[in-house]
């Protein structure tokens, strides 16, 4: 490398804290970032490095120098006496261990072997609440670390915030700090509303909690789904807390704070690490967002000892894991065609490494998704992988639109059979009017029929039908059980062994049930829980077929769209052609025993099922309560029969208490169904 000139160097460094300073206001005072935050701690580690360099360059004003941001004008100022600072960073094992050397070197030999609490970085906001007396006098946000905003408006609608401290022996003011966030099932069924109502979705949760907490009507923060957890404490006056932090923290969740359940205590620099790797395994199943793990020095007498630097304590440090978000270019959309001729664009990246994969696709969800980002073909877009969910593109760097740029333009003609597409009014969905003649249509038409939760065919993998509809030997999922020998051994990749196998699964996928059946049929909008309400109503596929539409409305979960949908089908020549040809093919189940509503054990009674249940699905669960003759109701009110609760379950449950209706939990709730001679 060319040695770089001083004079470029310095002005390198003033491109960086201006770049910086720019990304902070977006950040912290808009709540509106432009750019992940892999590229900011990349910016601020180049900064950092030329500072380090050049000491004599670094000026107080300088953002490796600060803590977030100023306050927003519109909340009262609160100044924090103990001031809410930062935390430095490790990237790799190497850095932990220098910040275990740094603390070693400042309190001596001696202090070896150090014991430290590991807790998760949960990657939300900074909060400061405030209890006197054991009541929350206020909260407030971090701000720039000395003067945060007054929220205590909103702060009072969190549901794992107290108002009052539970027990005893808290000091009489007492100012807790911790992380505001929302879980990620939360962010996700509030980005699916925005969506749907074509509101701008967040970028991510970190961002949905910082722009709840800092808005001006409690209402609004009052239904976003947030969450406290408590990490630490300020101000204490009128009170002794213990002298180590594990035991502070321990004290917090007898007052009734939420504290993480994740945290440890371990001893020495290498057990952080083997932390870090046992907690990196189970980051996607967390059911919120983190960035790392804080490692703290457990004595608050060495904490005191090693003080603090400009803008983080010297006694912590934060190891950060691989960016759930990274910047990459759009190099092109492509349109996929689903089962019900569906037509979502696809973006084709520039390969990046992001959430622990190579990430090459992400969904840009529909037209209307396409037009709140402004994205177009070269644009530089941030992407989000984080947990289970699909890669997505979150937004775009728009300040870094090259010249060339190109619009998105979208087919006017199914890009797989060249049919003509339709917008529906009032739906964000392009389709395919092909129908059965589409083959994007037909492939996935016959992959769902296949799947697990359908006709359940083992070894028809998604190559394999792709190769079948290729090759003509399959238009829709009747031709499956037409297949022979012959034509099988002639695909790619198929043995002799395989093809048995294949028709031998075929033929057992025969025997089936009518839900499954209906479920498998693909019919829009009908999922497993619609097909198995439609089948315990009608007990047979005849009447199913011949009800009118209002019989088909009287069906739990049926409203009018669905009954469209499934009437289309069923006056379809098409559609009945292949249903018929299925059971030609010998596509049997075992008959249905219809039961007046009035005979169904629960009949009369109103249920909820919140929480996160582990052997059915919600969805599931409504079902099985339904098909025993029971509504399931969204919410608790006095009319309410049982509420089934699984873990994670929040307000539904403490309203059930309230009023003094039944909870079972899930097991209960099993056996419950297992004497009914029901079961999932
Ligand atoms: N994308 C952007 O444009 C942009 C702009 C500014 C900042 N950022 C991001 O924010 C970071 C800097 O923000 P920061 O100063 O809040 O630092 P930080 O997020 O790296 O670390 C400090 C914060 O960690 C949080 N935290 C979570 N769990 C904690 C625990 N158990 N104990 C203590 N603290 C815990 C607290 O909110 C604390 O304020 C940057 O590294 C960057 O990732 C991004
Ligand atoms: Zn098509």
């Amino acid at each position: 490398m060319a040695a770089v000139s001083t004079q470029d160097l310095r002005a390198e460094l003033d491109r960086l804290r201006s770049e910086l300073r720019d990304w902070n206001h977006r950040y912290y005072v808009l709540d509106d970032p432009s750019v992940p935050d892999a590229e900011y701690d990349r910016s601020m580690r180049r900064l950092q490095s030329i500072e380090a360099e050049h000491p004599d360059w670094v000026t107080p004003d300088s953002p490796s120098q600060r803590v977030g941001d100023k306050p927003l004008d519109q909340f009262s100022q609160v100044a924090h006496e103990v001031p809410m600072l930062s935390l430095d960073n490790a990237f790799d094992a190497a850095e932990l261990a220098d910040f275990e050397r740094r603390c070693l070197d400042r309190l001596g030999a001696d202090a070896a072997p150090l014991t430290y609490n590991c807790e998760p970085k949960l990657d939300g906001i900074a909060v400061s609440l405030l209890y006197r007396d054991g009541l929350l006098e206020r909260g407030a946000t971090r701000g720039d670390g000395t003067t945060g905003e007054d929220i205590t408006h909103n702060v009072r609608t969190i549901g794992s915030i107290p108002l009052r401290l539970r027990g005893e022996g808290y000091p009489a003011v007492l100012e807790v700090r911790g992380e505001i966030y929302m879980p990620r099932a939360g962010f996700e069924a509030l980005n699916a509303r925005a969506r749907e109502r074509g509101d701008k979705p967040f970028v991510n949760p970190r961002n949905a909690a910082a722009g709840s907490l800092r808005q001006l009507d409690a209402r609004l923060a009052a239904e976003r789904p947030l969450e406290m957890c408590s990490y630490g404490v300020g101000l204490v006056e009128g009170g002794e807390l213990p002298e180590h932090h594990s035991a502070i923290l321990a004290c917090l969740g007898q007052w009734g704070l939420r504290t993480n359940t994740e945290t440890d205590v371990v001893q020495g620099i290498e057990a952080c690490e083997a932390y870090y790797e046992q907690l990196a395994a189970k980051r996607d199943q967390l059911p919120y967002d983190i960035d790392g793990i804080v490692y703290k020095v457990d004595s608050i007498e060495l904490q005191a000892q090693l003080g603090f630097v400009s803008r983080a304590p010297r006694w912590a440090i934060a190891r950060k894991f691989p960016a759930q978000e990274e910047v990459t270019r759009l190099l092109d959309v492509e349109f996929q065609v689903g089962r019900t001729g569906a037509i979502t664009p696809v973006a084709r990246l520039e390969p990046v490494f992001v959430g622990g994969v190579t990430v090459s696709n992400a969904t840009l969800h529909n037209q209307d998704e396409i037009e709140r980002l402004g994205a177009m073909i070269g644009d530089t877009v941030v992407v989000r992988r984080a947990g289970d969910v699909i890669p997505q593109v979150v937004s775009v760097v728009t300040e870094r639109r090259p010249d060339d740029a190109a619009a998105i333009r979208f087919p006017d003609a199914c890009p797989v059979c060249g049919s003509a597409v339709e917008r529906e009014a009032d739906e964000a969905v392009l389709r395919c009017l092909g129908g059965l003649v589409c083959a994007a249509q037909q492939k996935a038409a016959i992959r769902h029929f296949a799947s697990r939760r359908a006709m359940d065919v083992d070894g028809l993998g998604d190559k394999l039908v792709d190769q079948m509809v290729d090759e003509g030997l399959v238009e829709n999922v009747a031709g499956l059980y037409q297949l022979t020998f012959d034509q099988l051994v002639g695909l790619e990749r198929m043995g002799q062994k395989s093809a048995d196998k294949l028709l031998k699964a075929l033929e057992q996928s025969k025997q089936t049930t009518l839900p499954r059946f209906i479920f498998a049929l693909g019919i829009r909008e009908v999922g497993e829980a619609t097909a198995l309400n439609l089948a315990n109503h009608f007990g047979s596929w005849a009447d199913l077929v011949a009800a009118p539409e209002e019989a088909l409305l009287e069906v739990d979960d049926v409203g009018p769209v669905v009954a469209d949908h499934l009437r289309q089908f069923f006056d379809s020549e098409g559609s009945m052609a292949v249903a018929k040809a299925l059971l030609d093919a010998g596509v049997e189940w075992p008959a249905i025993e219809v039961k007046s509503a009035a005979e169904l054990p629960f009949a009369g009674q109103t249920w909820v099922v919140t929480g996160k249940l582990e052997a059915v699905g919600r969805n599931e669960a409504k079902s099985l309560l339904q098909s025993l003759g029971a509504k399931v109701a969204g919410s608790v009110s006095a009319k309410t029969h049982c509420v089934v609760a699984g873990p994670g379950a929040g307000s539904k449950l403490a309203k059930a208490s309230e009023l003094g209706i039944d909870v079972i939990d899930e097991e209960a709730f099993l056996a419950l169904l297992a004497n009914h001679g029901v079961s999932p």
